[in-house]
C-alpha cells in the first residue's frame, strides 16, 4: 500500500519556521457573561512539520473546537494562530476557505463523502475546490494515484454506499491528501470504525506523517494516541498535559 510515488513527496516548506502551527493564547467562546460557552481557553501550542500529534480528552473538553481552529474551519475569539507562515486567526471566511483548500486536508468521523459521486470523483472534488490550476486529466491521474496509495484503486468507480465504513474512510484519507497539503486534521477518523479498520486508517495517517505531512489526530482511542509522536490531553478547553516529543 505504501509505495513511493510523487504523491508522497514531502510537502514543500514555505517558511523557515520550525513549527508548522503556532497557536498562542487561543480562545474560542460563544455567547457572553453567564451564558458563555467556552470551547477553547487560552491554548498555546506548537505543532511541528511531519509530526503526528494526538489530541485526547473527555467529551466536551475542546478537542474538536481546537481542531476546527487549527484547520481554519472556525476562527478564535482571541489569540493568534500562524499556520505554515500565514496568520489565519483573523481571516475573513472566503479567504480562509481558499487558504484551507490549499493547506489543510480534513478527515471527518462520518467520512462526509458525497453519496452521488464515485470514489474517484469524491477525491477529485478536493482538487477542483482547492487547486484551480490542476487540469481535468491531471486531477483524475492524481486522484487515482491517491486511491492506489490507500489501497482502493479497484474501488474508483464505486459509490460510497457500495463500500464499507473502513473503505469510505480510506477514500476520505485519499481526498484529504490529494492536494498534498502540509497538514491533515482528522477529527475522530477511527471513531466509526472497528479496531482493524481503525488501525488501518491510523497507519495511513502515520505514513503521511513519515513523509513530512503534519497530522493532527483527534481521538478517544488512547492506544492509537500513544502511537503518535506527541499526545496533548485537554480538559475544560485547556491543555492539561503534553506527553512525548523532544
Ligand atoms: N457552536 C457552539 N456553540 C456553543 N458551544 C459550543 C459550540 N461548539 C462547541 N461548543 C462547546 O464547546 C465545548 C467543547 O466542545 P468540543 O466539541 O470541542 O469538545 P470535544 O472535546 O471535541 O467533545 P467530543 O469528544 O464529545 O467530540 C463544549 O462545552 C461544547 O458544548
Amino acid at each position: 500500500m505504501h509505495t513511493t510515488t510523487p504523491l508522497l513527496d514531502p510537502p514543500a516548506a514555505s517558511t523557515a519556521s520550525p513549527a508548522l502551527v503556532q497557536a498562542r493564547d487561543l480562545t474560542r467562546v460563544w455567547g457572553k457573561g453567564h451564558a458563555a460557552q467556552i470551547g477553547v481557553d487560552n491554548v498555546s501550542l506548537d505543532i511541528h512539520r511531519g509530526e503526528l500529534l494526538a489530541i485526547i480528552g473527555p467529551s466536551g473538553s475542546g478537542k474538536s473546537t481546537l481542531g476546527s481552529l487549527i484547520a481554519g474551519i472556525d476562527v478564535p475569539t482571541s489569540g493568534s494562530l500562524v499556520v505554515d507562515g500565514t496568520r489565519i486567526d483573523q481571516m475573513k471566511a472566503d479567504r480562509l476557505a481558499d487558504w484551507r483548500g490549499d493547506h489543510v486536508g480534513i478527515v471527518f468521523q462520518q467520512f462526509h463523502l458525497l453519496p452521488t459521486l464515485t470514489a474517484v470523483e469524491n477525491v477529485e472534488l478536493a482538487l477542483e475546490l482547492g487547486r484551480t490550476d490542476v487540469g481535468r486529466r491531471e486531477r483524475r491521474r492524481r486522484s487515482l494515484e491517491a486511491l492506489e496509495w490507500v489501497g482502493l484503486a479497484a474501488h474508483a468507480k464505486k459509490l460510497p454506499a457500495q463500500m464499507s465504513g473502513g473503505e469510505q474512510q480510506r477514500i476520505g484519507i485519499a481526498r484529504a491528501m490529494v492536494t498534498r497539503p502540509p497538514m491533515i486534521v482528522a477529527d475522530e477518523p477511527t471513531g466509526a470504525l472497528d479496531q482493524r479498520n481503525g488501525h488501518a486508517v491510523f497507519e495511513l495517517l502515520q505514513g503521511l506523517a513519515s513523509v513530512g505531512t503534519t497530522v493532527v489526530f483527534i481521538t478517544h482511542d488512547l492506544h492509537l494516541a500513544e502511537a503518535g509522536d506527541r499526545v496533548v490531553s485537554m480538559i475544560d478547553g485547556r491543555i492539561d498535559d503534553v506527553r512525548g516529543g523532544a
